[in-house]
Parts: C-alpha cells; structure tokens; sequence
C-alpha cells in the first residue's frame, strides 16, 4: 500500500457500516463525526455506508442525530449546507449498550445483522482505555470479528493511551492479537495524519538539498514543542490524572514527531517499511543521563493564576477530578539521545504542557555556528536592538498553527557596517495555498476505510515508543512536578536540560525577531 500522505484522496470502495463505541462522548462530536461529515462532502465515503454509534447514554437515532447536527455546524473547517448535514445525518443511527456487557453485543450484532447494514465492519473504539480489551473480547466471543481471509473484513480502531507503560502496553497488543489479526487493528495517533506533519517525510526525502546536513556534523540539537493553552477540558480530568503529560501527549505525538524528523529514508513507501525506520530510530533512542535522571526529565504541574483579562485559573490540583494531592505532570521535558551513526551526541529536546503560553506545535532543528565568526550579529526585541554573536541557522517545521516550513539564515543588515540579521526563508501553507487543512482524523478514517495501516502504529513500535519512557515512570519519586505559572512557557527548571547546549527553549522568538520593527540608526550599523 502506498504511503497515503502521498496518493490521492480517493473514495473508498467497500460499502461499509462503521460503530463508533463512545458515541456520545468529546472526541466523538468534536472531531470522528465532523472528519466523516467532511468526507462525506467531497464523496469519499463508501457508498452505501451507515455510522452506528454506541453508548450508555439514553439517546435514540433521533436525539443522536440532532446532537451530531450540532457538532457539524460547530466544527466542521468547511461551509456545509444545511440540505448536506440532513442527508448526511440520515446514515446515523444511535444503539444504546453498555461494553461491560455481553448481552449489548449480542444485540448490536442482530442489528447489524440487518440487510440495510453494510457487511464490511469498522469499529471505531473511542473509549477509556481501560475498556479497551474488554470491548474486543467481548466482540469476538459475539462473533462479531471475522477472519482477515473472509469476503467482508472487520477493523477495528484503538484509540490513544495505548497501555500505562510497557508492560500493560505489552499485555494490550498480546490481548488483542489473541482476537484479531495485526492487519485488522489500527492504532491512531492522529499527529501522523496532521498534513504538516506528513511533510516532513516529503521534505526531508523529496529534497536532496537537506538531507546531507541532517546529521551530528552539521546539527547542534533538536528541539520539539507541543505546547497547549487549555487545562483540564471538561470531563477529562478523571482520565488525566491516570495518565498525565508524559503518557498522554510524550509517549505517541512527540516520539512520532521525533521519528519522522531523524529516522532514514525508508526502502520504499510501504507501511512496513516506513515504521521499520521508525521501531530502528525508537531503539536507538534514550534518555540522555550523564549523572542521574533529572538531567534528562523535568516535570510539572501548573499552579492557580489569573488569565490577561484578570479572570482566574484554577491550578491542576483544583481542577475537576483531579486528585488534590495528585503528582501527574501537566507538563513534560525530556532530554534524549539517539545512539547511532547519524544522531550520536545531539540532544533532543521535547517539552509538552497545559496551560501554557501558547498553543504552538513545531520542531526546530537548529544547525551549528559557523566554525569562523567573521561577522557581528543584530537582534532586536522590542524597538531594541543589541549585536551579538552570529546566530546558528534553524530550521522550523511549524505542525500547527500558521502551518510552514521556515528556515532561517543570517544576511547583511543594509547599512555600512558589515552586521548580519536574521531573516526567514518560509513557506506557509496559508501563502501558498488559500484553503483549510485536512483534520488528521479526516486523512485516518479514509485510511481506514481503504485498509491503509501507514500512518497508524504497529505493536512493535508502540512498545518501543514505551520503552523509552520507561526509566522516567520507574523513577517519580525522584522526579516530582515543579509547579509553574499559567499562560507561560511551563516549568523554569526544564531549562537545565539544555546544560552544554549551544541554545535554549525557543518560547516563541522567532515571531518576535523577524516581525520586530528595527529602530535602531541603520548608519550606525
Ligand atoms: N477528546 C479528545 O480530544 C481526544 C481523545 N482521545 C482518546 O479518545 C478516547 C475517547 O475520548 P473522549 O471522547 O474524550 O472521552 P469521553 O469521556 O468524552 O467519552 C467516553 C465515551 O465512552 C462511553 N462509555 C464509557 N463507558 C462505557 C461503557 N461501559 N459502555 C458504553 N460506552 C461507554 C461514554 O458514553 P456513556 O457515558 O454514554 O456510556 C462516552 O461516549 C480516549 O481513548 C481518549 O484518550 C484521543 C485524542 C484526543
Ligand atoms: O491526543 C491528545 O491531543 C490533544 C492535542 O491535540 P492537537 O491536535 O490539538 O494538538 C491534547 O489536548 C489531548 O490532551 C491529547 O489526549
């Protein structure tokens, strides 16, 4: 199959009845519904299809439809008619069962049975992980799960956290696979299917210009950010506080990022052998300890504050619940080494958190000085402008928002001395082209519906994703949160994990270098 970030977005073929468990929960009509809406716009869903959705809640197809009417005028990225949300919404049904129960499959599967539902089944598990393995079991011992060899397939989605660590993850991929097929499960992490994130692999690889610099000669470090503004959104912190930063956002989105940014061009465009470079690049890494663990981790909480408008933010211990004596990080940093030929000796560097900020997602690599320092460099911040020494070249990939690639170099200053200035050399998706992004749950749940396990997470990889972790959650104790202020960059400690860098956290510079107004005398540069 080839890589999907690559072929067309093309209907899918195979009539197809898809049942979402956990119908009525956030990520259900905030993003799986509005992604099929979208789809189904621009005729690429399946024909015929119907969207089953499960959950205890006392909805019928009716209610169920008026809410998920809702959902699609409130997020869905394209202008719908509102003759297209009826049609569309005439495909949903509403089943109401409980997944701890036996008896609810038995009857979802006589519904199912009914000749207006497509034979080919996607179940799409957008549940608490806790109920993950219970949700499959219960399925294959309805015989609701067929054999890949059979005329109609069954596939089934498995939502993020995949496991609490690697020895439940472990435990989880062996559950499954003791019930379906490797072929037959699609582990999502839906950063892989964000656009600016499939570039990654096209500009690293589709441009030879780069990619002989992508290593320890010419790298200093690298450093990726995915920094949110919300806390606890509504009804998660019973989740939340199980899991935390590191085990909700470091251990699938960042490694992902950290993979597609340093891992070797793959044979060819196949699933398999672009995650076989991923597990590679996932082996090699580890934290990067040179005493003990907290050179390598920081982790956090934020603390209560007020918002610019004065108004006040609850701290995550008070949160909605959340444990009052919680220690689960809201934030995250982790310096990390990979320990091969191309990468050794240069950090990585991940930071993720709430509350912080800005919500900013983007991997900066930045290049060494140059070996010679023939000129003086110019930054200004603020009308105010100091020289200093040269800077180093960076390259941005901005996942989101304001979405680009931007590179930025040092030029000469105008003016009569020999000064040099920072400038970007970008490409934003927004310049180049006037349109709105796919969501990546748009991209996934086409892949799926084509039976393309690309930009989904195979067993392997998902332990090694976990292995890297690992060390931090057997050492807590030693590695306790440090609270930090709401609406800032997170915890001031994390900044000892750049000891010995040539750099620190980027927080957001870049826009105030090459969007300040220079007021320095030009003739006196
Ligand atoms: N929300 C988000 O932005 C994201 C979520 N995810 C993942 O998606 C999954 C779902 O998250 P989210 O939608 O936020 O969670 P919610 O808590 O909002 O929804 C959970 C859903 O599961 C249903 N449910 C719970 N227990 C049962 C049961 N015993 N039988 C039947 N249905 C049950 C609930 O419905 P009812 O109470 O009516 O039964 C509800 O519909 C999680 O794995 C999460 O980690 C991943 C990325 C982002
Ligand atoms: O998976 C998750 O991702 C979201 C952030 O996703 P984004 O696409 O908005 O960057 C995060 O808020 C959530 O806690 C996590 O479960």
């Amino acid at each position: 199959m080839l890589f999907s970030g690559f072929s067309e977005q093309i209907r899918a073929h195979d009539p197809a009845t898809i049942v979402i468990f956990g119908a009525s929960g956030d990520l259900t009509h905030r993003k799986l519904i509005p992604a099929l809406f979208v789809a189904y716009m621009q005729d690429l869903l399946p024909e015929p299809f119907r969207i089953v959705g499960f959950a205890r809640r006392d909805y019928d197809d009716e209610i169920f439809r008026d809410m998920m009417e809702d959902s699609i005028r409130n997020f869905t990225r394209l202008p719908a008619a509102e003759e297209t949300i009826r049609r569309f919404v005439e495909h949903l049904y509403y089943h109401k069962g409980d997944l701890s129960s036996p008896d609810s499959y038995a009857a979802l599967k006589d519904r199912l049975a009914g000749a207006a539902y497509p034979e080919n089944h996607l179940f799409y598990l957008s549940i608490i992980p806790d109920l993950f393995h219970t949700t499959v079991h219960n399925l294959q011992k309805a015989g609701m799960i067929r054999d890949p060899e059979e005329e109609h397939w069954t596939r089934v989605v498995i939502e993020k956290p995949f496991g609490k660590d690697l020895e439940s993850a472990i435990a989880l991929n062996k559950e499954l696979l003791e019930h379906l097929d490797e072929t037959q499960i699609y582990r999502i992490d839906h950063y892989l299917g964000k656009e600016t994130v499939q570039n990654i692999l096209s500009f690293r690889f589709a441009n030879a210009i780069f990619e002989p610099v992508f290593n320890r000669s010419y790298v200093d470090h690298i450093q990726i950010t995915a920094s949110e503004t919300v806390g606890m959104e509504k009804g998660r912190g019973g989740y939340y506080d199980e899991y935390g930063a590191l085990r909700d956002m470091v251990t699938n989105h960042l490694l992902q990022l950290l993979c597609l940014v340093t891992m070797e061009a793959p044979g060819d465009l196949s699933a398999e052998s672009i995650r076989n470079e991923k597990v590679k690049l996932l082996n090699a890494t580890k934290l990067d300890i040179r005493e003990d663990i907290t050179d390598a981790v920081c982790r956090g909480q934020y603390a209560e504050g007020v918002d610019s408008d004065g108004n006040k933010i609850k701290g995550y211990l008070q949160e909605d619940r959340i444990d009052p004596q919680s220690d689960t990080d809201s934030f995250a940093a982790l310096r990390l080494s990979i320990n091969n030929w191309r990468w050794a000796g240069v950090p990585i560097l991940l930071r993720t958190g709430k509350r912080m900020a800005r919500k900013t997602t983007e991997i900066a690599v930045q290049f060494k000085v140059p070996p010679l320092q023939l000129f003086q460099q110019v930054e200004c911040e603020d009308d105010v402008c100091d020289i200093t020494r040269i800077k180093p070249n960076t390259l941005i990939f901005r996942i989101q928002p304001d979405e680009g690639i931007f590179l930025k170099v040092g030029t000469k200053r105008p003016g009569m001395r020999f000064v040099v200035e920072d400038v970007d050399m970008d490409f934003s998706y927004s310049g180049k082209w006037n349109q709105s992004l796919p969501e990546a749950y748009e991209r996934l749940l086409l892949d799926t519906l084509h039976g393309d396990s690309t930009l989904f997470t195979r067993s392997d990889e998902v332990a090694a994703e976990w292995r890297v972790v690992q060390p931090i959650l057997d050492n807590l104790e030693l590695l306790k949160p440090f609270a930090y202020p709401p609406g800032e960059w997170g915890v001031k400690e994390s900044d000892e994990l750049f000891l010995g860098v040539e750099g620190f956290w980027r927080n957001g510079r870049m826009e105030k270098v090459s969007g300040s107004n220079v007021a320095l005398d030009s003739a006196n540069l």
